[in-house]
């Protein structure tokens, strides 16, 4: 007789999943390594910046209110005391009706609140001093670039859990960070299943296939942000698996494995959570691909037990893993972005279970519009090739028509969803 099992909901499944709890580790990586990591600390000001008044403008720095009253008719000279360059802090007081040469980016002489620019003034010689000639006011304030602009001291400026991206990077370089605060990365072991399995390096031949669900595990796993661990392609043979798993498990907090989980004869992963006195969470899901997606778990760690479905695969990571990892990068919203888009196709493939279909996503009109990158069916694997989305169809009704109004998660985004979606 062969085993029944109750589908559970998408939603019961991610949040049995997330109740087991995982923290992440903190370790420091010097700046230039840290290009794509996730920060382990929220990035406050130490100081503002800019952290002194400076001139936005090669021109000159004067006072404002020596300046009321110029015009064409009417033009001003004021006397050049000082040059300064940018890292070059002000020698004399500024005076009235005396200007400062001063370059973009130098700090202000403190009695000046006004930059006029080098365009908008002419040179005259006299007596072997220098003076300028200008034919308009300046405001209070004109032309500076005020200390605190940029931040405050105190600012939250970067929050814990982003990832590091070129502009982030330029802020950890403002406020000193040579060494930086990173999550590690959480190290994910993998196994493949099934003896029908070839190495990509091997030709094929009749009955078996190339294994492609380690490599595109693999690759999730680094998008994701953590690090692979993998231990190989494994034949279906019970006591081997077994013990190859329970080794595994030694050396990572997350174990997956892909194929084997169905009801099949050769389908050995129930028997081995079975043996391991693994707590299956669940062995059923309502979603397609990927109604198999099994996960356990054993002590402080889990048991992904993916869809050997390349498709189904990818999704059950996609749900499932990806959020643990995120929730290890210090994300606070560690599930894939939900975003509302235009179904650019119809869909009438009816299902009574929730559907992620994979999708291309782009705009259109103005508006994010999604259609099909290929055929839906668990074990395509074409499809995921042009996918960077999965479309949500929720289940029970008779399919979707171009123009209907859907959700769909993006697969390269990294500002992430809480939870639920
Ligand atoms: N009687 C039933 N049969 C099946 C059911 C069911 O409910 N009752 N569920 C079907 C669904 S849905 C799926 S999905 C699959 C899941 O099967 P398994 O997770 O047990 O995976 P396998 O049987 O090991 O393999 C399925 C399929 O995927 C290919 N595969 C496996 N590993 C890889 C890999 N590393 N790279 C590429 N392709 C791989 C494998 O050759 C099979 O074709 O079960 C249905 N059956
Ligand atoms: O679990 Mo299967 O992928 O639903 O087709
Ligand atoms: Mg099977």
């Amino acid at each position: 007789m062969v085993e029944r099992r109750t589908p559970i909901s998408v939603s019961d499944a991610v949040e049995k999943v997330m109740s087991k709890k995982f923290e992440g580790a903190v370790e420091w990586v010097p700046i230039s390594d840290c290009d794509g990591r996730f920060l382990a600390e929220d990035i406050v000001a130490t100081h503002d910046v800019p952290h002194f008044n400076r001139a936005p403008y090669d021109g000159f720095a004067l006072r404002s209110v020596d300046t009321a009253g110029a015009s064409r008719e009417n033009p001003f000279e004021f006397e050049v005391v000082e040059e300064l360059g940018a890292g070059m802090v002000p020698q004399k007081p500024v005076k009235e009706d005396q200007a400062v040469r001063i370059m973009t980016g130098t700090q202000m002489p403190a009695e000046c609140d006004a930059v006029i620019m080098l365009e908008l003034t002419e040179e005259i010689k006299k007596d072997s001093r220098i003076y300028i000639r200008f034919k308009r006011p300046l405001k209070k304030g004109e032309n500076v670039s005020f200390k605190g602009e940029d931040a405050k001291k105190g600012d939250v400026l970067v929050k814990k859990g982003s990832m590091i991206n070129p502009g982030i990077k330029a802020v950890l370089a403002t406020f000193g960070y040579d060494k930086v605060p990173v999550a590690k990365k959480p190290v994910i072991g993998v196994f493949a299943t099934g003896s029908e399995l070839l190495d990509v390096s091997e030709p094929i031949e009749p009955g078996k296939i190339r294994n492609s669900n380690s490599y595109m595990i693999s690759a999730q796993i680094k998008r994701a942000g953590a690090d692979v661990l993998y231990f190989g392609q494994l034949v279906d043979n019970l006591e081997v698996s077994l013990e190859a798993i329970r080794q595994a498990l030694e050396k990572v907090d997350l174990l997956i494995t892909t194929g084997g989980v169905s009801v099949g004869d050769y389908d050995l992963l129930p028997d081995i959570y079975d043996k391991l006195g693994a707590e299956v969470l669940f062995n059923k899901v309502g979603m397609r691909p990927g109604s198999v997606t099994t996960i356990a778990s054993l002590e402080n760690k889990i048991l992904f037990g993916l869809s050997g479905n390349p498709s189904a695969c990818y999704v059950g990571f996609e749900l499932f893993v990806r959020p643990i990892v995120r929730t290890m990068l210090f994300s606070d919203k560690p599930h894939l972005q939900k975003v509302q888009a235009i179904l650019g196709a119809d869909f009438k493939k009816p299902n009574p279970f929730m559907r992620f279909v994979r999708t291309k996503i782009t705009y259109k009109n103005g508006q994010l519009a999604v259609v099909p990158s290929g055929m839906d069916k668990s074990n395509i694997i074409t499809s995921l090739a042009g996918s960077n989305s999965l479309t949500i169809l929720p289940g029970g009704t008779r399919g979707f028509s171009e123009g209907d109004t859907v959700f769909a998660l993006l697969l390269d985004d990294q500002e992430g969803s809480v939870w639920p979606w």
